[in-house]
């Protein structure tokens, strides 16, 4: 039996409107939406019921979607607030809501956290015998209806996963906004939720890496003891492997995290070498490049223009393959001394999507205190985040153009 009566024309787009499973005529600017209201039971699996029938008017507003894949501890928090702040406009948890929610809402960014579609709770998962990461934890096809009916317009009822207690909590409702951006362990496994994309980045952090970094926060911010950290790194390495992983070969931008080769046998882990590696011919980006597009450049820039104590800096580019496709890596090993100098290193840098000289290392002025802030991987989520500033208003713009064009869901 549909529950349509549980929304209300506040929580739908204003050009929806609500039915119950009838025969509903859709004319050439209308979508429809099936939508699965799931009942939220403390402690359970969390089930289905419905459907209700949206219909909604194909106008220029629809959002635009973008995936970001990578294991927990990987450093997602700490790029989307680079994300969000290219945007303008402080990002923050929906007001009045769950103090627990892990959604966080900007003027225009709503950044979503994928383990709000954990199926099974804490104490589910201890007793069917799976982590988080395996697809059976999760629920895949409200995930797809929930971020395909967002791209149409239409608002939802997303649940929450509350990291405080283990449990599935009420849901909370998610506006269609500008941009969604929707994070987590699984935001390019499901097909169906892949093809939503309008573009999507994997962060690949390499073991030794992840594992300095949860030493890090877990033991430093959460008080875990060291070989809880090592147990729970290696408890999840199975289905990391097969399920966290092979996401990345479907991803528009990869940032690679690794341990530096300018300091031979490193094993401290704070000097890192960081790839970034972006697909060639991915509508509405157009890769990075330094110096010479297509050329393949080896470069230290230390001397007059850039301080760099030891181990130095070093910068390559140049053309690739990474599982079949044609790519270019721009990579960066080594660490700013000063940030301000970094001004030398970006007027070397082309197609950054910048709307003025100097914004990225303004931007990482803005943030020097966010970590990784002196290395690669602050300056290519700095960059990251201005393509996608730069892909969104090609987007939008096209559709302005051209309002009646299909859209890709
Ligand atoms: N670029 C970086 N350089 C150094 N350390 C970093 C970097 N990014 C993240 N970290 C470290 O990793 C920790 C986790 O980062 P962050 O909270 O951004 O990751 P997350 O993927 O959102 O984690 P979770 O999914 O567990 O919430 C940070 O507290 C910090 O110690
Ligand atoms: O991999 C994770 C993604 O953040 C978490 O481990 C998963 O969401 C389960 O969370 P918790 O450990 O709080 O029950």
């Amino acid at each position: 039996m549909a529950v349509c009566s549980a929304y209300t024309t506040q929580s739908l787009h204003s050009t929806c409107s609500i039915s119950t499973p009838a025969k509903t005529h859709l004319g050439f600017h209308q979508k429809q939406v099936v939508f699965y209201r799931r009942s939220s039971k403390r402690g359970g699996s969390g089930s289905s019921s419905g459907p209700c029938v949206i219909t909604c008017s194909a106008g220029d507003s629809q959002t635009v979607v973008i995936g970001l894949a990578a294991d927990s501890g990987c450093g997602k928090s700490t790029f989307m607030r680079r994300l969000t702040s290219v945007f303008g406009g402080a990002a923050e948890p929906p007001k009045g809501g769950n103090p627990d929610s892990n959604t966080l809402i900007s003027d225009m960014t709503t950044v979503i956290c994928l383990d709000d579609y954990h199926s099974l709770d804490r104490t589910g998962r201890k007793e069917k015998g799976v982590t988080a990461l395996d697809p059976r934890a999760n629920d895949f096809d409200l995930m797809y209806e929930q971020v395909k009916a967002i791209k149409s317009g239409v608002a939802v009822d997303k649940p929450i996963y509350n990291h405080v207690t283990g449990l599935l909590d009420p849901p909370e409702l998610i506006k269609p906004p500008k941009i969604l951006v929707i994070e987590g362990l699984h935001p390019m496994f499901d097909e169906r939720v892949r093809d939503l994309l309008d573009f999507s980045i994997y962060l690949d952090i390499s073991n030794e890496v992840k594992f300095a970094w949860k030493i890090q926060r877990d033991m430093a911010e959460r008080g875990h003891s060291l070989e809880s950290i090592r147990a729970s790194i290696e408890a999840r390495k199975p289905d990391f492997d097969a399920y966290i992983d092979p996401q990345k070969k479907y991803a528009d931008a990869v940032i690679e995290v690794l341990p530096t080769q300018l300091i031979p046998d490193d094993n401290e882990g704070k000097v890192l070498r960081v790839r970034l590696i972006m697909k060639e011919g991915v509508k509405h980006f157009s890769p990075v490049y330094l110096f010479d597009e297509g050329s393949t450049i080896s470069w230290i820039p230390c001397g007059r223009k850039l301080t760099c104590s030891y181990p130095g800096i070093k910068f390559h580019y140049g053309p690739d393959t990474y599982f079949g496709n044609e790519v270019s890596i721009l990579e960066m090993d080594g660490q700013f001394d000063r940030l301000d100098e970094l001004i030398y290193v970006e007027s070397h840098l082309s197609n950054i999507s910048t709307r003025f000289y100097g914004e990225v290392t303004q931007q990482m002025l803005k943030h020097a205190d966010f970590p990784g802030s002196n290395n690669g991987t602050g300056l290519f989520q700095t960059i990251v985040g201005l393509k996608i500033r730069d892909l969104y208003e090609q987007i939008t713009s096209s559709k302005t153009a051209a309002p009646l064009e299909a859209t890709k869901a």
